[in-house]
């Protein structure tokens, strides 16, 4: 058993970053800038009003101060001309700051008499010009190392472009192994049950930005087990679940290494997740999820999940984690990591009275995962511990 710092290390020299594909903008977010965009023009790209008013020609007008009001200039629609000493152009939010223009004087601070306006008391002081660039400068880069956020998306749009270069989504071979599986929907068999697994880790995938091509479940025979790999030819990674403990028919392994799998590790010291495996067949990164339910989801939050951002160009780190107060009081860990199922509140966080890897009823009722290190000491409650967010 390797710890699961090294076991994360050795699936990350697995992966590499993907190549890039040009992609609409309109359907980029949630996924991973493959090249810095560069802003084509500034924005706002002319000095711009931020309100509606008057421009007029003097840094500080004063209370009582006369402007004939020569035009206007609206959004879309700037005034062509030039702003003398004594003129005001009628101004609205957003519009082109006419040449000669030094502030906006609101409209509420102004009283129109005609062709001309007058400037009342109590002048608000503010210039309301933005000036050029104010945003963003052309020629800006915007580089963010994380998937596109909405805001990001409109960053990108107001710098001119509809189309970015973008990571290609990683695309994951999901396989479920067992004789006792039958797909959601179908009725079990006697001794069978409803393989969920690979539909968690899918929508886990999903949600990250990759592509899960979910295989047909291997029965446990090394010829269907075969039959499902050759299925995965292509992919970015393979994810088989189950079979990889030391049962008589856990094949996983066994048919792994005899297609010439160049193993990275096999058993981390982690609960869940012991009989993890990792490695490479036929130049396809692989890993070995273990069956029970809350494992597999458990080895997919802490592995795949950063395998896929480095394929995604992203930096090679953990699962993020945060600290927070122990809420009750926790015995001694034993010499296993501990991802150990939570629930979060105004008191702290506190684990679920039953940590048995099988219940995936108690993991989607759980807020986080507490890490405990391996011989973690006893600890009291208000005391703050690592957890792993859900
Ligand atoms: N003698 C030992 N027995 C076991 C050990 C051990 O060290 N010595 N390790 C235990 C641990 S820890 C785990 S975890 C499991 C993992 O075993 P496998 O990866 O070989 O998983 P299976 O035996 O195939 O299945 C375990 C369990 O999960 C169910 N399963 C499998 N696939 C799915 C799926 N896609 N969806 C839903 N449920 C699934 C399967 O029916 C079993 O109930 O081994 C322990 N044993
Ligand atoms: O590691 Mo197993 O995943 O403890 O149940």
């Amino acid at each position: 058993m390797i710890p699961v710092a090294e076991a994360l290390s050795r699936v990350f020299d697995l992966v590499r970053p993907l190549g890039a594909e040009h992609v609409p903008l309109r359907v980029a977010a949630g996924r991973v800038l493959a090249e810095p965009v560069i802003a084509k023009f500034g924005q706002p790209p002319f000095p711009a009003s931020s309100m509606d008013g008057y421009a007029v020609p003097t840094d500080d007008p004063a209370p009582g101060d006369r402007f004939d009001v020569i035009g206007e200039s609206a959004a879309g629609h700037g005034f062509a001309g030039r702003l003398s000493a004594g003129q005001a152009v009628r101004i609205f939010t957003g519009a082109p700051v006419p040449e000669g223009g030094a502030r906006v004087v609101i409209q509420e601070d102004v009283t129109r008499d005609g062709e001309q306006i007058v400037l009342r008391e109590d002048l608000d002081p503010r210039h309301y010009i933005r000036p050029a660039g104010a945003d963003f400068a052309a020629g800006t880069p915007f580089a963010p190392r994380r998937p596109l956020r909405p805001a990001d998306i409109a960053l990108i749009a107001a710098m001119g472009h509809g189309e970015v270069a973008l990571r290609r989504r990683p695309e994951i071979g999901l396989i479920a192994t067992g004789d006792e599986l039958v797909m959601p929907g179908e009725t079990p068999g006697p001794d069978q049950i409803v393989a969920s697994n690979t539909f968690g880790l899918a929508a886990m995938i999903e949600a990250a930005g990759g592509i899960a091509r979910m295989l047909p479940i291997a029965c446990d025979t090394e010829a269907s087990l075969e039959a499902v790999l050759d299925l995965a030819a292509g992919a970015d990674l393979i994810v088989t679940v189950g079979g990889a403990s030391v049962g008589d028919h856990d094949l996983v392994a066994k048919v792994a290494e005899a297609r010439g799998m160049e193993r990275a590790f096999y058993k981390v010291a982690m609960r869940p997740g012991k009989p993890l495996m990792a490695g490479r067949i036929g130049g396809i990164p692989m890993i070995g999820l273990p069956g029970n339910p809350v494992s597999a989801m458990v080895c997919g939050m802490i592995f795949v999940l950063p395998m896929m951002r480095v394929m995604l160009g992203l930096p090679a780190e953990p699962a993020p984690r945060r600290s927070v107060r122990l809420a009750i009081d926790m015995p001694a860990n034993g010499p296993r990591e501990h991802y150990m199922r939570a629930r979060l509140d105004a008191d702290g966080v506190t684990p679920f009275d039953s940590q048995d890897s099988a219940r995936l009823g108690i993991l989607s009722a759980a807020d986080a995962l507490i890490v405990r290190p391996p011989h973690d000491p006893a600890r009291n409650k208000g005391e703050p511990v690592d957890i792993v967010e859900l």
